[in-house]
């Protein structure tokens, strides 16, 4: 008898996403104890015996929640249970910075970048499903997100890779549990308090019960569909901004103004973070003051951007630098 489907599913989406792997390189898996990431150590230790790749476990320990430090050593001795080798516990202190919930993620992919670093992996798998990628899509939806972020998680960049997202929630858990591992299930994973938690347990049901099942599943290749729009229209992006500066990071007003909004919007904003305007901080609406410098200019000189950057418009160019300096000109 041939393994379990689910089991066998979870193995050969792990398999798939490290195909280009050549045999001795390191993959470290994240482990929290959930059944996901618990499935993807499962399912990484069964590839890696197969393939020759070195397979090793992190789990970070935030320290929010009593006994959370014991957890972390049993998850460490399940993933050693399952032939891992290195497996790391990472305890990390956890600020206040944007909330609980963004602080822990924060200090997690801190500990994880640390750890893959430190260790030589290349790769560092974790544990989303589909069902992640549709509350994620959903809950930026609700945000009023372009299409970047509407394309949700990426199956893999440069460091992380999730293979699991194509597979629902409920057919991770049952290769967990198939593989004989016990799961760990947070309490925070049932707390109505947090939006995600809302969606997953009220807002998705209601949509499936009302517009038909399979809305997980329509949500998550929407964002797939997204990534490749906007992976164009970056590529695009890309490309515009290289034609429109000149060699003193000066944009040409007149090559902007051919582009479609969609490219000349992200063209704005690689030049504002390249000039020091953080990403993060970076809103659409400070991106639209800039490209009011370029469409609908009635004279005004600048616009101020977050990080203490300037954008100036002169001379039909568009420049953009420190705040308080003066441009070209000015
Ligand atoms: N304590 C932990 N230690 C190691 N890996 C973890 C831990 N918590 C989560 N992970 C990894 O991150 C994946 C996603 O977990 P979870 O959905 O709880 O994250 P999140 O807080 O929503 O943040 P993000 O989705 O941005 O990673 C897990 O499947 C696992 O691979």
């Amino acid at each position: 008898m041939g393994p379990d489907p689910a089991v066998a599913g979870a193995r050969s989406a792990v398999r798939a996403s490290l195909a280009d792997l050549a045999p001795g390189a390191l993959v470290l898996v994240a482990c929290s104890g959930g059944a996901d990431s618990l499935a993807l150590a499962g399912a990484l230790s069964f590839v890696a015996a197969r393939t020759g790749l070195r397979a090793g476990g992190v789990t970070v320990d935030h320290g929010l929640q009593r006994g959370s430090a014991e957890r972390a050593e049993e998850v460490a001795g399940l993933l050693r249970g399952l032939g891992l080798d290195p497996v790391e516990s990472v305890a990390v202190s956890v600020g206040r910075h944007g909330g609980p919930e963004a602080a822990a993620r924060e200090a997690r992919y801190a500990a994880l970048n640390e750890a893959a670093e430190r260790l030589g992996a290349r790769v560092v798998l974790v544990g989303h499903t589909l069902d992640d990628q549709a509350e994620t899509v959903l809950l930026r939806l609700a945000r009023g997100s372009g299409a970047r972020s509407l394309a949700g998680m990426a199956r893999s960049g440069e460091r992380y890779r999730r293979p699991f997202l194509g597979l629902t929630r409920a057919e991770v858990r049952r290769a967990c549990l198939a593989m004989g591992l016990a799961p760990w299930d947070d309490p925070h994973n049932e707390d109505p308090a947090y939006a995600r938690v809302r969606v997953r347990r009220t807002v998705l049901p209601l949509l499936e019960r009302e517009l038909g099942p399979g809305v997980a599943e329509a949500l998550a290749r929407t964002a797939s569909q997204l990534r490749e729009d906007a992976d164009a229209l970056d590529g695009w992006a890309v490309r515009a901004l290289e034609k429109a500066s000149d060699l003193e990071h000066s944009l040409d007003v007149r090559v902007l103004e051919e582009l479609p909004q969609a490219v000349r919007s992200r063209v704005l904003r690689r030049a504002a973070v390249a000039a020091g305007s953080p990403a993060g901080t970076l809103a659409a609406v400070h991106v639209a003051a800039v490209d009011r410098l370029v469409t609908d200019w009635h004279g005004q000189r600048g616009v101020d951007l977050p990080g203490r950057v300037r954008a100036i418009r002169r001379y039909g160019k568009l420049h953009f630098g420190p705040a308080g300096v003066a441009g070209p000109g000015e």
